[in-house]
């Protein structure tokens, strides 16, 4: 027989109960909605937060929310293609892909990290499948047109980005079978074209595109800033898509964060409830996001 004191209640017990029953309303909210979660090759690095992260994701699962997890991989190619001694150059945030390119960064996104992040998934309890756009005729996709200006000739000049893809249509079926199998999608923004071409897709574009094709609750960009901040770098905490076309006007927001932005406003157009870009760097971000009133990162939503 064990016996122990009879104490009153341990505060710090019931402060764990009181999170848990705050997330109660939440959990009723979003079982069986759909998640999709955009993971940023610059919000990768840490052990301990990739750890997190998983850890998050498969507890989203055994919430009944089904995650599906796209993910970046940017600076890993950078850091490949260096090693392979080849240049690379990006107009408008997009990596000019040529051949060679192409197959590096198809090796990088849908070998490597693709794995990488369905073995952490599986450390944590979880089960993934790791794919890309490839796979399953999951996202078409269509060689991306672009122009530059040529100041000189005073004209916009046509860019070849080589094997730039962007998704023209995305086939759900395959996302549909592995939730209901309990199965975590784990997915590389590689698409192939109609021409049978390999491309490569901003993981950002790729995740919006599946976020709109799922009718995705909420749709998480994981990056490496609190969220979107205004010129005094306060955090703006939440947008309508009228609102990011006047940060843009203004020049709030520059480089990465602008085809984020417009990402997110695609997606709540095409019928997301909502997207939030939210720092990576923050242990459990998304849980706290998700589960308590507090809320973190920049909301995006229709006015
Ligand atoms: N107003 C802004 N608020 C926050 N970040 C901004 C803003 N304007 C530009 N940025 C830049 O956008 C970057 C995020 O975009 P990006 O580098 O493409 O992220 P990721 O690689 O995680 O997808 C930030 O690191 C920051 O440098
Ligand atoms: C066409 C294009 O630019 N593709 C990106 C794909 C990876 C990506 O977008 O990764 P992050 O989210 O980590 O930036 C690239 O080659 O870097």
């Amino acid at each position: 027989m064990n016996t122990n004191p009879v104490h009153g209640p341990d505060p710090a017990l019931l402060a764990k109960a009181e999170t848990l029953t705050e997330a109660l309303p939440y959990l009723q909210r979003y079982a069986g909605k759909t998640f999709v979660v955009k993971y940023g090759g610059h919000a990768m690095g840490d052990p301990e937060l990739q750890r997190d992260f998983a850890e998050d994701v498969v507890l989203l699962k055994a919430c009944g929310i089904n995650p599906v997890v796209v993910h970046g991989g940017g600076p890993q190619i950078g850091a490949m293609l260096k090693r392979l001694g080849v240049e690379s150059r990006f107009v408008d945030g997009l990596r000019v892909t040529d051949k060679e390119t192409a197959e590096i960064a198809e090796m990088v996104l849908a070998g490597s990290i693709n794995k990488e992040i369905v073995g952490w998934i599986a450390a944590a309890g979880g089960k993934a499948i790791g794919i890309s756009g490839k796979d399953a005729g999951l996202v078409l996709a269509e060689k991306v047109h672009r122009t530059e200006p040529d100041r000189l000739q005073g004209i916009e000049r046509h860019v070849d980005l080589g094997f730039v893809g962007e998704p023209v249509s995305v086939d759900r079926t395959i996302l549909d079978t592995l939730a209901g199998a309990g199965v975590i999608p784990v997915i590389a923004p590689v698409g192939i074209g109609a021409d049978g071409h390999t491309y490569n897709i901003n993981a950002d574009t790729m995740a919006g595109a599946i976020a709109g094709a799922v009718g995705a609750s909420r749709f998480f960009l994981l990056t490496d800033v609190p969220g979107v901040l205004d010129k005094e770098k306060n955090l703006v905490t939440d947008l309508t898509p009228a609102d990011v076309a006047t940060l843009r006007a203004d020049g709030t927001i520059s480089g990465g964060m602008i085809p984020k932005l417009e990402t997110c406003v695609a997606a709540v157009e095409a019928g997301v409830d909502a997207a939030v870009v939210l720092d990576g760097r923050v242990p459990h971000g998304m849980l706290l996001e998700i589960f308590t009133r507090r809320g973190a990162g920049t909301l995006i939503r229709k006015g």
